[in-house]
Formats: C-alpha cells, structure tokens, sequence
C-alpha cells in the first residue's frame, strides 16, 4: 500500500473511515517540524484564535481565549464505555460502547466540514522507549495540534516509529463546529454538546465538542490516566495522577519521589520547587502523570509520558514556583484564558501588583478595580518541559527512576495534619483510597466542597475504582515478594487553616522541610509520634531553621484531633460502601483498625 506518510494499513484505514464520516475539506498530517509550528500559529493569529506576544517578552508565544462555555474538564460528560457497565463502576458515567458510539457518529457526521482534519501521531514517553505507547489524534482544531507539539512528543519522527504494524491509540477529536461553504470562523469554535469518550476494551477515544485541555489535548488525561490505567490494571503496572521529582540532600544523597495530589492543588508547583532549606536541590521529572512498573530490582520506576506543562497560571509567580516563571520567559508558549497587557505579555492573579490595564480572559478591559479576576481559575500555560531549568537528567531515561516514596496530599482546611507517614503499604493505600480534598476550578463545578478523591485519581480512573483499590493492593507482589521494595506512603496537607481561616503552614518552598523529614523517615532517622492515624511528624523533628512560625500554629498543624478523626469513620464508612463487594477487604479492615486505635486513644 503506498501512502506518502506512512505505510500503517489500520492507521490508513481508520483515517479514511474518519474521513468519510467527518467530511474535512483537507487533510494534513502533521510532522512536529518548526515549519509547521509557524505555519500553524501564523494561521491561527490571523483567524484571531491566537494573539502572538511581544517576542521581546515571550518569544514565539501566543495567548488564547476559549469560550466562555468551554473552560475546563467536563467530568459530567466524560464517560467509561467499557462492554459490561459493572466495569465502569460508581466513580464513572457510563454508557453502552454501541449505544455511545452510535450517538456519537451522528455528532462526527459532516463535523469537520469546511476544517482541515489534522492527523497527530504522537507518542506517550520517550520514542526509544522499550514499548512506545503511541497514539494518533485526529483533530479538526489548529490549537489542539499546536498545543499536542508542546504536550507530547508529536510528528513524522513517531509515524516512523509507528512502522506499518504498532499497536496505537485511536483518539478523534472534533470541536464540533461545521462550516458552511463563505461562514467566517469564531476564535474560539466549539459546541454546545460535549462527549469525552473512552471505550477501554478497544482501547479507544471519541471527544467532541469541547476544544480545550484534557477534553481535547487527548494524549494527558485521556490517553495517559484513564485508557492508560485500564492497561495498567490488566498489565501490571500504575499510570498515575502524580508528580515525580528528584530530591537531593546537602550530603548528595538522591531521593527520588511521586506525588498525587487533586488537580490545582499544588502539583507542579511542588515539582519545580526551590526548596528554603539550605543545600537541598528539587529537579523535574514530571508535574503531572507518572507511569510506574517495577524494574529489576524490584523496585517501582517511574516515568513522565508528557513531553510539556500545562499547569495553572492563577497563583503561579516567582515566589510560588520560580522556576516555572524561568520556564515561561524562554517562550514556545501558549498561555489560555489569561490577561493580555497592553504590552503584548501576559498576566494573572498572583502576579504582584496588576497593571493600570488589562485584557481579560472574556476580550474585555480590566482595572484593579475590577470586580472579576483578570485571568479564569482554570487559566493554563503550555510550555515545553525542557524549557524548565531544573529537569533532571533522569526525564531522559526510559527506565525512569526508581521511586523511594509516594505522597498522597489533599487539600483540606481541617483534620489532615501536615504530614503522616503510613504504617505499611496496605495502610498506604487506605490513605490514598481515603484521600479527601477541596474541589477546585480544574473541573466544572461547585469549588471548595470536600469530596473523596482517591490516590487524587477519581476523575481519571479507566474502570471500577474498587477494583483499582486492589489493583494498588496487588502492587506489593511485584516487589518479589520483598515489602522493603516498596516506595515509604506518606499523608501530606500544606493547606490545614486556623480559626480565622489563615494558613497555619507558610507552604511552597517551606514544603522541603517536610521532604527532609521524609527523607529522613526513610533513613530510619527523624522522629515521629505513633498516632491513630499513622505516623505523625512532631514539632522538634521538623528542620524549623529560619522559619517564622509561632509554637501554636506548630502544634495546630500537626494535630490529630479524635473528635475531627471520629467524624471522618462515617464519611469513610459511606465512601466504601459505593464499591460494594469489589472493596478490599483489608481497606474495611483498615477503617476497623483506625476505628479501634481512635477509640483507644
Ligand atoms: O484540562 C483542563 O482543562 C484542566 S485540568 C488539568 C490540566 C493539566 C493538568 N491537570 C489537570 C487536572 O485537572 O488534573
Ligand atoms: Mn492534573
């Protein structure tokens, strides 16, 4: 079969099949190129989606604007269309595979007309990784590609790889938005009715109608978490919400760790941290998803499968995360749904004092006296991991690194202490299942409410999170048998409030205070206080040098409060039981045990 891209017979027929339903007046396969690039970001700047800043202030950067209505992930309209509805489980909205795709052919059919339909290979971690994990959007919006350059490693290089037999993950993407032979184009198109489809035994993704971050760039939550997690499951490893970083201590020692936290809670900002403790030094692997199998040796090792960050702007600014902001300054951006100043940069909430004047996310003027933020909560910047001027070396290495702890961390303005280390893993993974946080603006919804938000994975979870609790249970074996090989879990919470509604702990760069202690739990060496909920870090095993904080507060966010630990039996108690028979049962022996040491204490 002769093709001049590629030579993938089921690539090209799924491509023609896409085609014939879609109707695209063009159909250009990307090549990842700088070419490319240009010829996309020109297009998109002179259909007014993109406006490109001053380059002298972000080079070869641009901002965008979304819909109003399209702003954020879409959880109400995302679905697991897995074969028995059993396997989506309680965590997930479901639909039957025929049912959704015949509902959704309907939406493709004539979609892309008067677009182009840009095909997108791309490849989820390093090419010379052991197995690529290859995918191929196919995408009516320009911004999309442009933002899958960026996000994952993208282009004729990985159609090469692909060869004419690779296993890939078929993601189609529309906005939705046909146009009709003369109808000029909106900056931002999109439709009213929104899909974000995943058909696990196929391995499969259908979205239609959103064109922004996890509902459409379908290499991140899509492919990576939730299809991702399905093949974990089934083949012995974890794809996860989490963060990796490298951490050396003032001696060298390295220390490599993940973290799962909900979404905006503080990811990549703990990621790229500049730690306040003298001479120890954070490096990057990854602020997002880690992928983790066991090596060797036994132990888990983790790598990052995205190839860019798409974090939260609001609160981002060089006190918060430094080295991000170093990230941003070398350009190769796209930053959504920000403020534009009248100098052609870019701005948000958290960034010191705002300019006289602004453009604000909605196309509108802004003053400080303003009364809605500038930037939207769930603004984002897109920008190239290698930018970051702490990556470590490691994100290069297809093995990965090997994992000493993981943290679990919610946001919670109570009840949580700082930090607990887990009495063992199965206890690691009843905090993790237990996890517990504050929604925030990364999703559609009411913001603030206190949900379960297990291993900070329930939006992204591929099937029966029952069944992905034991899953995580089952994770012990592939330690050949030796528990010792297994990452230390730790509880954290930098954002537990006083009275008043203060911060009791001063966070972010101060947050390498509690690494140390986390490091030093694994060294056998930093004291702790055997609580009923784990091991609890004390006052005077914290390294405080330096650090403003008054005994009161000290003692605030370390507490254990029986009376606010009692209240959390029942919460738990009712969060278990929507798994039925498919929870673990040493989870429910879990919440016996803390039900008897609370009572004990
Ligand atoms: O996809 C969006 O629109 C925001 S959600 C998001 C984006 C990047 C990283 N994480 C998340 C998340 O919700 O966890
Ligand atoms: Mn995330």
């Amino acid at each position: 079969m002769s093709h001049p891209h590629t030579s993938h017979p089921r690539l090209l027929a799924w491509i023609d099949e896409v085609a014939a339903l879609t109707t695209p007046d063009r159909i250009v396969w990307c090549d990842g190129s700088d070419d490319e690039w240009t010829t996309l970001t020109d297009a998109l700047v002179e259909s007014g989606a993109l406006v490109r800043l001053d380059p002298e202030k972000k080079p070869n950067s641009f901002w965008a604007r979304t819909d109003p209505s399209d702003v954020a992930r879409v959880e109400e309209r995302t679905f697991i269309c897995s074969a028995d509805e059993a396997d989506a489980g309680p965590t997930n909205n479901w639909m039957d595979p025929a049912e959704m795709k015949s509902l959704m052919t309907e939406l493709y059919r004539g979609s892309m007309r008067g677009r182009t339909m840009y095909v997108v290979p791309f490849c989820m971690g390093p090419l010379d990784a052991d197995n690529p994990m290859f995918g191929v959007e196919l995408t009516d919006s320009p911004y999309v590609v442009a933002s899958m350059r960026i996000m994952t490693r993208m282009g004729a290089e990985v159609l090469s790889a692909m060869g004419d037999d690779a296993d890939f993950v078929p993601c189609l993407h529309s906005i939705g938005a046909p146009l009709e032979p003369g109808q000029s184009d909106v900056a931002w198109p999109c439709n009213e009715t929104k899909y974000i489809s995943h058909f696990p035994e196929t391995r499969e993704i259908w979205s239609f109608g959103s064109g922004y971050g996890g509902n459409s760039l379908l290499g991140k939550k899509c492919y990576a978490l939730r299809i991702a997690s399905v093949a974990a499951r089934d083949e012995g490893w974890l794809a996860e919400h989490m963060l990796i970083m490298k951490l050396t201590s003032p001696e060298g020692v390295v220390r490599y760790i993940a973290g799962a936290f909900p979404s905006a809670c503080g990811k990549t900002n703990l990621a790229m941290l500049e730690p306040t403790l003298p001479g120890w030094k954070v490096e990057t692997v990854g602020d997002d998803i880690a992928w983790m199998r066991f090596g060797e040796d036994g132990r888990l090792w983790a790598t990052n499968p995205e190839f860019g960050l798409f974090g939260v702007a609001p609160g981002t600014d060089f006190h918060t995360n430094p080295n991000a902001m170093r990230t941003l300054a070398k350009g190769n951006s796209v930053f959504t749904n920000v403020a534009l100043t009248d100098d052609g940069d870019i701005w948000w909430e958290g960034m010191g004092e705002p300019p006289a004047h602004l453009t604000d996310w909605k196309g509108q003027d802004w003053t400080p006296e303003s009364e809605a933020p500038s930037s939207h909560p769930n603004s984002r910047f897109c920008t190239p991991i290698e930018q970051c001027p702490i990556l470590a070396d490691e994100y290069h290495d297809p093995r990965g690194v090997p994992i000493d702890a993981i943290l679990f961390g919610g946001r919670r303005k109570t009840t949580i202490p700082l930090v607990t280390e887990a009495r063992d893993w199965v206890h690691g993974v009843y905090l993790g299942a237990t996890l517990s946080s504050e929604t925030t603006a990364a999703a559609v919804g009411q913001v603030g409410v206190v949900r379960r938000d297990p291993m900070a994975m329930l939006p992204f979870i591929g099937y029966h999170a029952g069944d992905y609790f034991q899953h995580w249970i089952d994770m012990a074996k592939g330690a050949s048998g030796d528990a010792s090989k297994l990452p230390k879990v730790f509880y954290v919470n930098w954002f537990r409030r006083d009275e008043d509604g203060g911060f009791l702990w001063p966070g972010f760069g101060e947050n390498s205070r509690v690494l140390k202690w986390v490091c030093e739990r694994l060294d056998g060496k930093a004291d702790a206080r055997e609580t009923a909920i784990g091991h609890v870090a004390t006052p005077e095993s914290l390294d405080l040098t330096g650090l403003d904080i008054d005994q009161a507060a000290l003692e605030a966010v370390l507490r254990v409060d029986k009376d606010e630990w009692l209240a959390e039996l029942p919460q738990v108690t009712e969060w278990f039981e929507k798994f039925g028979d498919k929870l673990p049962a040493v989870l429910w022996a879990e919440l016996d045990a803390l039900r008897a040491r609370l009572a004990d204490a």
